[in-house]
């Protein structure tokens, strides 16, 4: 048996990540690999299994990307999903053309022989479609296992070879039997073993760091919230005091963070912290930017400027052994690099700080242990390393803080006047025990909109808070909070009553996609 990863081959999917998830959900380790990878190098990683992503390009098309034919006859289990179950057809030799009739959405499949990966299927199925090329005709020696409007052949398979294709997305939720399609090929089909948890990320992880980080100095860039909190605790384990976590007051934080973050982090897990008030610096900077990504570009090179004097403070004061900080850990996740646009073909959506925004001149080598997972699966490894759950639970809060939560230039009163109403929305959400149902929920500014009001009966010219509670699993996408009416009318009589210069308070009622959950 491979002891290798089961390797994701990323067509340029918009899901090729999550493929990678739902594999190490089923408990076997996954990666995801650039489709341009040479198929040797594949092998040399000694797959368990290989799945094929979907894609945006049609197979018959010059130019599309493809894959070596070799990779299935090498004898390791193949799954192709969408454009790669295209692929796989293509290259065997069956019709792949434009469909009848492309399918986005829901779709309902109707299974014609419930075997293998579709083993005990009802006979139909919902499922989640995003196509409008179609697999006319299986080529020689596959069965043919379902079929639907738009689709003669929406999945089939080779037993004998170990190749198997299905035309929809099983790895998206919006498909309710497709995790059980996922296990089927890698248990059944493929016979691997389940012989994967977060224990063993910690102890790859462990292993790995302390590999690169040898005897060097580290620093951690922490904010409080659970990536850094799990990253760093990752990093403890594999070099105890070599690390030092660095907190940056950047002006831009939230009300009584600063006091609870030294507070609790330290108590929690016994690790150094640096604090640094850096307020003074990022705001000057950011003086008169209204543009997100303007704004998301200075934040990202502040911060690692801040990070480099804090490095130079730990090597002083280490006095005599003191050596240089080669190393910056930072607990950057995917969905960071997706939305940065650092997938293979993916779109730039918003430079987040730890990554789209880093400075060109960066000299740190970055130590990211969490880079190509999820917070769900993040928060299963803070458990795992025994963090309270005050920060495996707490809701995120992105690295350029309320800054990205002003719309329009960031001034001190403006961030004042967001940091009160961010605290009275907090609190109440808080006393109405909604936090864990909360993913998260930005309170925005909208600095340069006024509108009417009267107060006291006066007439006021304010402007309005948004508040844009979200529900979801990953952050890749999103729905809105439906709040109970009542919590919501408390929240608002209290901030419009408290925040002078706020005269209307508003919902968001958007999902993502189409919105995003913060504004820039
Ligand atoms: N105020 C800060 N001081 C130091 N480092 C920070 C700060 N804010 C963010 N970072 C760094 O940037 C990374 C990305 O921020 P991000 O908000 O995505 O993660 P997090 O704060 O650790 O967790 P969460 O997403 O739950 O808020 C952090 O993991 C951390 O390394
Ligand atoms: O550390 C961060 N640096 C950033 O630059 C950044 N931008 C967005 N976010 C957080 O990422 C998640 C997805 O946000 P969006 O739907 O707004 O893209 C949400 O949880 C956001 O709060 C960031 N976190
Ligand atoms: N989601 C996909 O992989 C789409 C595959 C191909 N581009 C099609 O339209 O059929
Ligand atoms: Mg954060």
């Amino acid at each position: 048996m491979a002891a290798g990863p089961v390797l994701v081959v990323d067509f340029g999917a918009q899901y090729a990540q999550l493929i990678a998830r739902r594999v190490r959900e089923a408990h076997v380790y996954s990666e995801l690999v650039p489709h341009s990878m040479s198929v040797e190098q594949m092998l040399a990683m000694d797959p368990k299994a290989i799945i094929l992503s979907g894609g945006p390009a049609s197979v018959y098309v010059d130019g599309a990307p493809s894959i070596d034919p070799a990779i299935f006859t090498a004898g390791v289990p193949v799954l192709g999903i969408c454009y790669g179950f295209q692929v796989m057809a293509h290259e065997l030799g069956g019709k792949v053309d434009k469909a009848a009739l492309g399918e986005y959405g829901k779709t309902v499949a109707v299974i014609d022989t419930p075997a293998g990966i579709l083993q005990d299927s009802p006979s139909e199925q919902s499922v989640w479609m995003s196509h409008g090329v179609a697999v006319k005709e299986a080529p020689d020696g596959f069965a043919v296992l379902a079929h639907t409007a738009g689709a003669p052949v929406a999945a089939m398979q080779d037993p004998s070879r170990k190749l198997y294709g299905v035309q929809w997305h099983p790895e998206v939720r919006n498909t309710p039997l497709g995790q059980d399609l996922i296990f089927r090929f890698l248990h059944e089909c493929a016979g691997l073993e389940a012989d994967w948890d977060a224990s063993n990320i910690i102890e790859d992880q462990v292993a790995k760091i302390r590999k690169a980080v040898g005897n060097h100095a580290v620093i951690c860039g922490l904010s409080g919230g659970v990536d850094s909190a799990v990253a760093a605790a990752l990093v403890h384990r594999a070099v105890g005091d070599q690390l030092t976590c660095v907190f940056v007051d950047h002006g831009l934080l939230r009300k009584g963070e600063v006091e609870q973050v030294k507070h609790d982090f330290v108590q929690a897990t016994g690790i150094k912290l640096m604090a640094v008030d850096a307020s003074e610096d990022f705001l000057t900077a950011l003086k008169g930017v209204s543009e997100p990504e303007r704004k998301r570009k200075i934040i990202g090179e502040k911060f690692i400027r801040t990070f480099e004097k804090a490095a130079r403070e730990v090597v002083a004061q280490a006095g005599e052994q003191g050596q240089d900080v080669r190393f910056l850990v930072q607990g950057t996740l995917y969905p960071d690099v997706v939305e940065s646009g650092g997938g293979d073909g993916a779109a730039n959506i918003k430079s987040h700080h730890n990554v789209g925004g880093l400075p060109d001149d960066l000299n740190f080598e970055l130590v990211e242990p969490l880079r190509l997972l999820f917070k769900d699966e993040v928060r299963a490894i803070g458990s795992e390393l025994g963090l309270p759950d005050e920060i495996v639970w707490r809701q995120p809060f992105p690295g350029p803080g309320l800054g990205i939560r002003i719309i329009g230039d960031i001034t001190r009163e403006r961030l004042d006047l967001l940091r009160e109403a961010d605290a009275i929305a907090r609190e109440e959400l808080n006393r109405a025990g909604l936090d864990r149902e909360i993913w998260q929920c930005p309170v925005v500014l909208l600095a340069d909109v006024h509108s009417v009001g009267v107060q006291g009966d006066e007439r006021t010219y304010g402007s309005p808070i948004v508040l844009r509670p979200v529900s979801s699993e990953d952050a890749m996408t999103a729905d809105w909070s439906r709040l109970p009416y009542d919590v919501l009318a408390h929240i608002s009589t209290r901030i419009t009553n408290e925040c002078s210069g706020i005269n209307r308070v508003v919902l968001d009622v958007t999902s993502k996609p189409p919105a995003t959950i913060e504004w820039e």
